[in-house]
């Protein structure tokens, strides 16, 4: 039989993401965009950990099954790491990507180039009935640019310069950004350490 995970998430980029990265080892993935009437988990947590775990926990409690959540965000340095567990609503309630974007952009614009330093944070929960929650997490570092560039991708994608590749996120094919986001280092983790959760 086919195995299949659900991610307690309602983010269409996540989930093709990781409809991607949960197809290399065979396994579908279900999302709460599957389920519309499933309400919003309240992400009161302080950390990325706390939000995931409180994602995959209510979500894990209402399918009494094991339950997957990512909680994500930009980490800019020069910011202090600003926007962090706040990204998705960081220019408002209304989580658009493009306001997220501009906001991050007026902020650094007298930032110098040498000090644009940020990084893309994932971590992932993992809550089975019963059982304690555990934890994989996966970081990519970048630059922000100065102006937004390609269309792939999601959230802070166009802003987030890869130095080596001499483009940013949104500018990777998704099997380019595949083998090398935050969310792909986590889930290699967490494929790493089956024996952990199965
Ligand atoms: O690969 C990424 N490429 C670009 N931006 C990204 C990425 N990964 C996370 N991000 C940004 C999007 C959002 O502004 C925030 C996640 O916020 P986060 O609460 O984890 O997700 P969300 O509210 O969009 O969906 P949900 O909570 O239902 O999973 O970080
Ligand atoms: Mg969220």
């Amino acid at each position: 039989m086919k195995k299949e995970v659900i991610i307690a998430t309602k983010n269409k980029g996540k989930v093709k993401e990781f409809e991607q990265l949960f197809a290399k080892v065979g396994w579908t993935v279900r999302s709460l965009l599957d389920y519309p009437d499933i309400p919003d988990v309240i992400e009161d947590g302080v950390t990325f950990a706390e939000n995931a775990a409180k994602k995959a926990e209510t979500i894990s409690n209402a399918f009494d099954q094991m339950v997957i959540a990512d909680d994500s965000g930009l980490m800019v340095d020069a910011l202090d790491g600003r926007p962090g567990i706040y990204s998705a609503r960081y220019a408002g309630s209304d989580k658009s990507d493009a306001a997220n974007n501009e906001k991050v952009l007026l902020e650094l614009q007298d930032v110098p180039s040498g000090e644009r330093t940020a990084r893309f944070v994932c971590t992932i929960a993992v809550a089975r009935p019963n059982a304690k929650t555990i934890f994989y997490e996966g970081t990519c570092e970048g630059v922000i640019a100065r102006e937004k560039a390609g269309a792939n991708g999601f959230g802070y994608d166009p802003i987030f310069f890869i130095p080596e590749l001499g483009k940013t996120m949104a500018q990777l094919t998704s099997k380019e950004k595949n083998e090398r986001s935050h969310r792909s280092m986590a889930i290699n983790k967490l494929f790493a350490n089956q024996a952990e959760w199965s």
